[in-house]
């Protein structure tokens, strides 16, 4: 059984440190931003790729520091992912993160991660997101690719229908759930 909790953040609220600048950081920043591209973001690494620096070009907000870790980096944090080459350097961070009830991942590592990110399709303003429970990153990015391909984009505009509906429901609670469940009751989504 899949004992994760799927949580949607507002990661323009929280603060993210991603330590490293390679290509798991790059790899794990712009999943960060492809969904919330108005991330507060912090990247530390002694060394950035070129394609971390052109792909962050388009996200002024983001700031990088071209600089070895310092623990001081965690301070006013609220999620940190360790994206660099050195997994004595994570250990340690991952135990200070835990001391201060930071949330941390650490790329590619299950047992030190305290949450996974996860594959994400999105539709307008529909998103679901899927975990394997870390089985298998491969499959869920094949799921990803199916959904992707079998939502219609015009989901879009049946969100945008229901939530005109609901903003001109008049009564009680229970009455407005009867409505909106007998509303969408006939709903398939085909292609
Ligand atoms: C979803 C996605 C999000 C993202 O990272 O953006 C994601 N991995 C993605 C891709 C991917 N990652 C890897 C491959 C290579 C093929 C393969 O191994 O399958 C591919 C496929 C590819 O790149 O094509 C390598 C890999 N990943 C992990 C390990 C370690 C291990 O399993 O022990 C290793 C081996 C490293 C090594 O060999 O050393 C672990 C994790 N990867 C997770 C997330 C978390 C579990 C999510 C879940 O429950 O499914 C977890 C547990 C922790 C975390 O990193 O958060 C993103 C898909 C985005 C998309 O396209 O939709
Ligand atoms: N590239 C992949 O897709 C992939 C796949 C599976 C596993 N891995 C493993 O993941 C690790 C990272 O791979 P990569 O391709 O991103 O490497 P990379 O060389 O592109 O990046 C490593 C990053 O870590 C940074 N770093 C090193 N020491 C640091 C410190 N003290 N503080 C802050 N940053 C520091 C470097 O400056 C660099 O930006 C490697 O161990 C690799 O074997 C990579």
């Amino acid at each position: 059984m899949n004992e994760l909790f799927p949580i949607f953040l507002k990661l323009d609220r929280l603060n993210t440190l991603v330590v490293g600048g390679g290509n798991v950081a790059l790899e794990k920043a712009s999943a960060l931003l492809r969904n919330s591209p108005g991330a507060s973001l912090t990247l530390v690494a002694p060394m950035f790729r070129e394609d971390t620096l052109v792909y962050l070009k388009d996200f002024p907000q983001v700031i990088l520091c071209e600089r070895g870790f310092e623990f001081s980096d965690l301070e006013g944090r609220d999620l940190v992912i360790c994206a660099t080459d050195n997994r004595e350097l994570h250990v340690g961070i991952k135990e200070v993160c835990a001391e201060r009830h930071l949330l941390c991942n650490v790329a590619d590592t299950p047992d030190l991660c305290d949450f996974y990110l996860g594959s994400i399709v999105q539709k307008g303003d529909l998103k679901i997101a899927i975990s394997t429970n870390g089985k298998s990153p491969t499959l869920a990015k094949r799921i990803r690719a199916f959904l992707e391909d079998v939502i219609p984009e015009e989901i879009q505009e049946g969100l945008e229908g229901m939530e005109a509906v609901r903003k001109t429901l008049k009564g009680d609670f229970q009455a407005k759930i009867k409505a909106l469940n007998e509303l969408t009751k006939d709903l398939v989504f085909r292609k």
